[in-house]
């Protein structure tokens, strides 16, 4: 079914109008949501209190028609019931539009915060996932959030609407009878006390429950994301063991909220259902008497009832509500702590340059994850369009460097730059469209061959930038196996990728990185997982690329090394070795050392795929066997 263009543009404009709002607001607040949605809140309201009044109308001329029965002239009770007639279908018309305006502003609320979540989670690093698991940011961005819809819709509705409730029908009740009121009311005190209890333990059960809830996520979350190691170790068993210790703190959780909850609406309903008794017989009481004596007609009698009665269900619903914003309360409270976490990497104050040429120049750079010292007194320089290997053993620093040079982790000020502009002054985005990185363990997006290469480009389906997708799988040496898949480029390779090979993913996400064409292409291990032909090609296709570009190569292969106008060599976070392949092989240093025993794995791999001789060797036999 074609979209309809008004709607879509519609929604194109509100989609604009909220990213632009998720990238721009800085503090997230309660109040600040509300002020957001005035308009709609206030509407709301109006209406509320157009409804409540019009019931208000609807109770006097219920007395009016019941007084007049009962008169000389009860001819004349049909008028207000007419009139009570055309109430009724203006307060069936306030009460649903007071619901609209209330329940879209809650829903609205809602996918803003929502983009606005994302906004957030994509500044944060590492620092914040390391405390904060993807399991719990999923509980919150969906249970949390769905609890501070129903705070900015059905409570907010709830809690206003009891306040006009009480307004409308205490009119009624107070202008029949203040004695009758105060009698009917007297079990009101009781109300108060109990819903100020019951909201306080609601609160605290809330809390409990939604922190299980979030480490119950967690737990399925790690377990689906581990579901392959899980069922290799046959260890299916004592994981649902481990489950299950979570799953029954949320069952306890759960249950002490829904034992709190089933008490609070049976309490609050007995109190009043014990007001509604007193109202019976203190009111017939007077009813009886009659207003000559001091005492209140049919009319009245009949009036009051149906204000009391308009006002059981607030009082019960008040106990309701009050859960619903507290349990809203709290999940801000939750979702606030994604709000205010503070991005370790902030824009600086230089305007992005017009252009960047591509230079590298790092000064001491020095790096520590929380008190380990990963990086120390770094210094290199790579001038514009050359190409630099970073060589060194497992764990020495090269992945912190490169992620240093990108600022995906917090860099120290006055450390790196590029065209001589301290990255830590440049605004975040242009530092990041400047150095494309491409991590080491290369994550696939679920979705098509085609859109995990062409990720960087605007319209990835679009027939253009089919062109730039082939090409740089066709350099990543990946163009041949996507082409033999089912779909081609349109094969969707499944969560992460599993559909791929490791070595796929690996040249994957090398074409993507080659179809960005950043200034300054950063590549982490692109060879880990390729044979030696391939890696052969890929190295060409990586100088051509460092034709255009500065290129930062991180490898452990020398062979690879070897093609980079320069090397630094890593040892312990340190530079040990600086020069070209010849300089470095001259030094004798830890980079010959890693050249020696390289060539001597190749030499003794080209032995054991040698196929034995049939015939003795002059040496002996021994050698055939
Ligand atoms: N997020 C992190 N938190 C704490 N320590 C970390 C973190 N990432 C890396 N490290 C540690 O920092 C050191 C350097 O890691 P890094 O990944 O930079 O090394 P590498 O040279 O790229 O290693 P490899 O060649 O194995 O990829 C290692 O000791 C590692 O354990």
């Amino acid at each position: 079914m074609a979209a309809n263009p008004i709607d879509s543009s519609n929604a194109n404009a509100s989609n604009a109008a909220n990213v632009a709002h998720a990238a721009n607001v800085t503090d997230v607040t309660l109040a600040g949501q509300f002020r957001r949605h005035m308009p709609a809140y206030v509407a709301g309201t109006l209406v509320l209190a157009a409804f409540q009044l019009a019931m208000n109308r609807i109770d006097w001329l219920a007395k009016a028609s019941i007084d007049r029965i009962f008169s000389d002239h009860p001819e004349d009770a049909w008028k207000p019931s007419v009139l009570m007639l055309g109430l009724a279908v203006f307060a069936f018309a306030t009460r649903v539009a007071s619901r609209l305006f209330v329940f879209n502003a809650g829903r609205n609320v809602e996918y803003e915060l929502r983009a606005l979540l994302l906004a957030r989670l994509h500044r944060l690093g590492t620092a914040f996932y390391r405390k904060m698991s993807s399991g719990e940011i999923m509980s919150r961005s969906t249970g949390d959030l769905a609890q501070v819809r129903l705070l900015f819709g059905f409570g907010v509705l709830n809690v206003v609407n009891v306040v006009f409730a009480f307004g409308s029908a205490f009119q009624v009740m107070v202008a029949i009878s203040g004695k009758l009121t105060l009698a009917a009311f007297v079990t009101l005190p009781l109300t108060v006390l109990m819903t100020r209890t019951f909201s306080r333990r609601m609160f605290e059960r809330t809390r409990s429950t939604q922190e299980a809830l979030g480490r119950l996520s967690d737990s399925l979350q790690t377990n689906l994301a581990g579901v392959r190691v899980v069922r290799s170790f046959a260890l299916e068993t004592r994981e649902l063991h481990r489950f299950q210790k979570v799953n029954r703190e949320y069952l306890e959780a759960s249950l002490a909220l829904a034992r709190t909850r089933g008490l609070i609406m049976p309490l609050l309903g007995a109190a009043s259902a014990a007001g509604i008794l007193v109202f019976f017989w203190y009111g017939g009481t007077l009813l009886l008497r009659g207003p000559a004596d001091g005492g209140i007609t049919k009319g009245d009698f009949f009036a009051f009832q149906l204000a009391l009665g308009r006002m059981t269900w607030p009082v019960i619903a008040l106990g309701f509500s009050l859960s619903i914003v507290q349990r809203g309360r709290v999940s801000f409270d939750r979702l606030k702590e994604i709000f205010d976490a503070k991005p370790e990497v902030t824009d600086g104050p230089l305007p992005a340059p017009a252009e960047s040429k591509g230079a590298i120049t790092i000064t001491g750079l020095g790096f520590e994850y929380d008190t380990r010292k990963v990086l120390d007194g770094v210094s290199f320089e790579v001038p514009a369009g050359k190409s630099v290997a970073i060589v060194g053993r497992t764990g020495s620093g090269k992945s912190t460097l490169a992620m240093l040079l990108a600022r995906l982790l917090p860099t120290p000020r006055g450390a790196v730059f590029i065209d001589g502009h301290d990255v830590c002054d440049l605004p975040v985005s242009f530092v990041r469209q400047t150095v494309g990185y491409a991590q080491q363990d290369a994550f696939l997006f679920s979705t098509t061959v085609a859109r995990n290469i062409g990720f960087s480009l605007d319209d990835p389906d679009a027939p253009e930038a089919m062109e730039t997708v082939r090409d740089a799988a066709r350099e990543a040496q990946v163009l041949e196996e996507a082409l033999s898949l089912p779909e081609q480029f349109d094969t969707v390779v499944g969560e992460r990728g599993v559909q791929l090979s490791g070595g796929q993913k690996q040249r994957v996400a090398l074409a993507r990185a080659l179809s960005w064409g950043p200034r300054i292409l950063v590549l982490d291990d692109p060879l880990s997982a390729v044979d030696a032909k391939t890696e052969a090609a890929i190295l060409q296709a990586i100088e051509r690329q460092a034709k255009a570009r500065t290129v930062v190569l991180i490898t452990h292969r020398v062979a690879a090394a070897a093609r980079c106008d320069s090397i630094v060599v890593l040892d312990q976070g340190r530079v040990v070795e600086r020069g070209t392949h010849e300089e470095l092989l001259r030094t004798q240093g830890i980079y010959a050392a890693f050249a020696e025993e390289q060539k001597m794995a190749h030499e003794l791999e080209e032995i054991e795929l040698e196929p034995p001789s049939l015939t003795p060797s002059p040496i002996g036999r021994a050698e055939v066997a």
